[in-house]
């Protein structure tokens, strides 16, 4: 693959949650394409241990950790990583749950509870405790991942929509709070990406060309997609954008 952008990050350290498949791993691939040493994460130790080897593999700066986002000592772990690594500049929350499909006055208060506490709540004290190590740094980013569920929330993701759309205002009010210390935060919102997480809503093929029908540029988007936003939201390319969210859904609105 061609290093486009080869050293845009070099020298910054980034902790990327949930990122051993789908969006995340895209992401942390990405930014360590980019020159960024990365603390890989997610639940599932033999996962981490398959990611790290497949990043490390193309030479990448990696080092991965077993984090549930939930966990007040595993989230603890991802920064001592980042510190051992020279301190943190991104941090990515881009870990999600969606234990349930159904509208949302319907789901049940568990579901409502995990819901808010993984895509919420986690992605709150993941910032606040992010800071001590970022504020030391003269790039810090902080970048959350929604849905474009956020916007107009999907009648069958009612509660998870809910809760993309909270990130929305995290994002604005984190902004506004950081502004003066230079550290950007920012939201991404992407469409239908081809990963596990969008299987059910594309895996019949009705389904896949019904929603392919509803985005203008006729595909389902690839993890690319978003980590190569991600990837400018990090850099310095992106240093003037802060309390915004970019949507990266091939044109698309969520009305299935
Ligand atoms: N794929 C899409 O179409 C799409 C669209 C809009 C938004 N998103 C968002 O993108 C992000 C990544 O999703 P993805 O599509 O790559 O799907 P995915 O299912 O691969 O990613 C979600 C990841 O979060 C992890 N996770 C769940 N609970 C966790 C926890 N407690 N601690 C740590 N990790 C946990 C899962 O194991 C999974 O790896 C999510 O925030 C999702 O809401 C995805």
């Amino acid at each position: 693959m061609s290093l486009v952008h080869a050293s845009r990050l070099t020298g910054r350290v980034a902790i990327v949650t949930a990122s051993t498949e789908g969006i995340g791993y895209a992401i942390a691939r990405r930014l360590a394409r980019e020159g960024a040493k990365v603390v890989v994460s997610s639940r599932k130790e033999k996962n981490v241990e398959n990611a790290v080897q497949e990043l490390k593999k193309e030479g990448l700066n990696v080092t991965g950790v077993v984090c549930h986002v939930g966990k007040a000592e595993d989230r603890k772990k991802l920064f001592i990583a980042s510190e051992q690594l020279g301190g943190l500049d991104i941090l990515v929350s881009n870990a999600a749950v969606n234990p349930e499909v159904g509208s949302v006055l319907d789901a049940s208060e568990n579901a409502w509870d995990k819901i808010f506490d993984i895509n919420v709540k986690s992605s709150f004290l993941l910032a606040k405790e992010s800071l001590s190590q970022i504020r030391k740094s003269k790039f810090g980013r902080i970048v959350f991942i929604s849905s474009i569920a956020g916007y107009e929330p999907m009648d069958l993701l009612g509660a998870y929509s809910v809760s993309k759309t909270a990130l929305f205002g995290l994002t604005k009010a984190a902004a506004s709070q950081l502004g003066k210390e230079n550290i950007t935060v920012n939201c991404i919102a992407p469409g239908l990406i081809k990963t596990k997480f969008s299987t059910a809503l594309t895996e019949s093929e009705s389904a896949r060309e019904h929603a392919i029908s509803k985005i203008p540029l006729g595909r389902l988007g690839n993890v690319d997609d978003i980590s190569g936003v991600a990837a400018f939201l990090a850099s310095d390319d992106g240093a003037y954008v802060t309390g915004e969210t970019i949507v990266a859904a091939g044109g698309m609105n969520s009305h299935l």
